[in-house]
């Protein structure tokens, strides 16, 4: 088992070594990994007569990256709130079941979640925003791990608790460049500062898995680098990361494993190579009349666009046989 530390390589951050791990999966929904941090079975979320969330099973693998892709209202969100205690299944009493770490979460509440190791990123919302960096960053490990802290206060050890709390903010600060914001208002942060902060927020509880729904919205293109390199480190340091996010580019770009849902479900799952050329997931998406760019640049290649011309030309060709005869 990996322990997420920081600075302390992972033998996993070896790109060899995740290949070598993922290549006897099965690229299929609901496959089972090597060493599952997380472990999901029969989750449905019903809103009125219309299911958001079906999920049968589904295993993330400890130590990498895994994307969640997926059509708009394929379940994306829906799914992170369920698994991390923010909403409650429609099939809790009908045998949804969850565990991290092997450690039951079913019925567990949010802060549960995170006392376990599995924490999200929030978006800062207007609160937030009028809260200084530093004191976002405090908020973090109270919110999360926070019940130790809150009895430390009462007992009186809260002086050296606060400050080892103190330093851990700074630390993170630091490695995500934001130490000179720290007496800045978060709400005067740019949309890049915003998601570091985001990011940094959710490492105060020192977790061992990070779900990060969609780190790259807002981003200007000169931070998208850093916060990629950020999510990889984090990763080469044996945290498991769990991501949403709508630009192939960067799924492409950082994923180890990719996990496709559409209406609910999950529909398909592999390396992404693999799962963007499957028709499943080409049909989940034009099924859904969406225009995402699967982030293959040779799809738009001239013998790409050659090929679907003679396509074309040949299929009305052969119509007009057909009206002839
Ligand atoms: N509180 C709610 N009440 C009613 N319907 C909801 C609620 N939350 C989500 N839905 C519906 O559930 C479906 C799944 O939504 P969800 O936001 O989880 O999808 P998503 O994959 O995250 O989409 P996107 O990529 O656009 O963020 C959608 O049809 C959405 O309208």
């Amino acid at each position: 088992m990996s322990e997420a530390t920081i600075g302390t390589p992972s033998k996993l951050a070896d790109p060899e070594a995740r290949r070598a791990l993922m290549s006897g999966v099965s690229p299929e929904a609901g496959s089972s990994k090597p060493d599952p941090i997380l472990e999901v079975d029969h989750i449905i979320r019903n809103f009125g007569g219309m299911t958001a969330v079906h999920v049968d099973h589904l295993e993330v693998q400890r130590g990498i990256i895994t994307a969640l892709i997926g059509p708009n209202g394929a379940g994306k969100t829906t799914f992170f709130n369920l698994i991390t205690g923010f909403d409650r299944p429609s099939s809790a009493k009908t045998g949804a079941h969850w565990s991290f770490e092997g450690k039951k979460l079913d019925k567990t509440s949010a802060s549960s979640v995170a006392l376990a190791g599995m924490v999200r990123t929030f978006q800062l919302t207007k609160s937030l925003n009028r809260m200084t960096v530093m004191d976002n960053m405090m908020l973090g490990a109270r919110g999360q791990r926070g019940e130790n802290l809150l009895t430390a206060m009462f007992k009186g050890t809260w002086g050296a608790q606060e400050k080892e709390v103190e330093k851990k903010a700074y630390e993170l600060l630091d490695r995500f460049k934001l130490y000179a914001k720290k007496d800045d208002y978060a709400g005067s942060l740019s949309g890049g500062q915003r998601k570091l902060l985001e990011m940094a927020r959710a490492l105060m509880s020192d977790p061992t898995m990070i779900m990060l729904d969609e780190p790259m919205a807002g981003v200007n293109p000169a931070l998208t680098q850093s916060l990629l390199s950020h999510i990889q480190t984090l990763r080469d340091e044996g945290m498991t990361v769990l991501f949403v996010e709508h630009d192939m580019h960067v799924v492409r770009h950082i994923s180890d494993w990719v996990v496709v849902m559409a209406e609910g479900r999950i529909v398909a799952e592999g390396p992404a190579d693999t799962v963007m050329s499957n028709p499943a997931v080409i049909d989940a998406y034009l099924g859904a009349h969406h225009d995402t760019d699967l982030g293959d640049d040779s799809l738009l290649s001239d013998e790409a666009l050659e090929e679907m011309a003679q396509e074309v030309a040949a299929e009305e060709a052969e119509r007009e046989a057909e009206e002839k005869s």
